[in-house]
């Protein structure tokens, strides 16, 4: 069976990480825009060439706009050639986080964009969705095509070779899940915040009783955002006494000035995964990628030659 890992040149080198820890090949779609913001894609195939038994794209979704319109076009013309079997892997998806109509007639996004990716791919692989009132990234992305990985153990490993003896915080009750799995294969000491979200760029963040005098810090969340979770966190931290506050997130989406607000509030160091390609990247998802694609019979990650 063949398969091909395409990818859009923006995301050339994680998709290249990830074709090269799962053994596939890999190449890059062709991608215009015209003046009018149309796309003219490309597929990388040559005149008769037959396509791949199986077509995995790699598309990641911040940005989700435009590149949703990609996913409709590219999985619209592997379908029209032929394509058996379809696979997307999008270490950010977005929409997720609408996900209950909060005034009559409001789009639950997630809802939409789940079943939009459901029809067109036989799979779709994703780290840490936002999930709020669902409980399996199932409920949103139908017909046994979700495959969520979590990328705690990952950034717990990264957090554990920069801090010495950290102590772990939660900026939320959501994020206890991925502290607890952080926190558990390294014996991290861990605490988890609560907060009130009152606008896109207003929390209110009330600390753990824990004793933070002293302690190196790492905040740990699956997104950033607005930035202004982090940096509420670590202002509470930083005048509870805390020596350092560092901060680790799945998806650096840091919009606008986010990464200022978040300096600005005494954050040390920032570090993310490459769900979403950004220069605070300083871990790569790729090991698990290639592990959930190998379950699924793609590449060799399973057979103990990832090179
Ligand atoms: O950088 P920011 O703009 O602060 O956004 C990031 C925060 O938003 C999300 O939680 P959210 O507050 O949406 O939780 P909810 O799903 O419970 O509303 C996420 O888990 C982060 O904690």
């Amino acid at each position: 069976m063949s398969a091909l890992l395409l990818y859009f040149a923006d995301e050339r080198a994680a998709a290249e990480r990830l074709a090269a820890t799962a053994g596939l090949p890999c190449a890059e779609i062709e991608r215009h825009r015209f003046p009018d913001d149309e796309l003219r894609l490309r597929l990388p195939l040559a005149a008769g060439e037959a396509l791949a038994d199986t077509l995995v794209l790699y598309r990641s979704l911040d940005r989700p706009n435009e590149k949703l319109v990609e996913l409709l076009l590219v999985a619209g013309e592997a379908r029209r050639l032929g394509a058996r079997r379809l696979l997307l892997v999008a270490p950010y998806l977005a929409y997720m986080r609408q996900d209950i109509a909060f005034h009559p007639g409001e789009v639950v996004s997630q809802q939409v964009v789940g079943r939009f990716l459901a029809e067109r791919f036989d799979a779709v692989l994703t780290v840490d969705p936002h999930l709020h009132r669902i409980e399996t990234l199932a409920e949103a992305i139908p017909h046994g095509a979700a495959v969520s990985l979590s990328g705690a153990p990952l950034l717990a490993e990264l957090i554990a070779s920069k801090v010495a003896n950290p102590l772990l915080i939660g900026p939320d009750a959501e994020s206890r899940q991925w502290i607890e799995a952080a926190a558990a294969g390294h014996g991290f000491d861990f605490g988890v915040c609560s907060k009130v979200r009152h606008g896109d760029r207003q929390v209110d963040i009330a600390l753990p009783a824990l004793a933070v005098q002293g302690r190196a810090v790492v905040l740990l969340d699956d997104v950033a955002s607005s930035g202004r979770t982090l940096a509420r966190a670590a202002e509470l931290l930083l005048a509870a006494g805390a020596a350092s506050v560092d901060a680790a997130v799945t998806h650096a989406l840091f919009a606008a000035d986010a990464l200022e607000i978040i300096r600005a509030a005494g954050v040390r160091e920032v570090w993310s995964s490459d769900c979403i390609v950004h220069p605070s990247n300083a871990v790569s998802v790729a090991p698990l990628l290639a592990g959930a694609l190998a379950q699924l019979g793609v590449g060799t990650a399973g057979e103990g030659n990832p090179d």
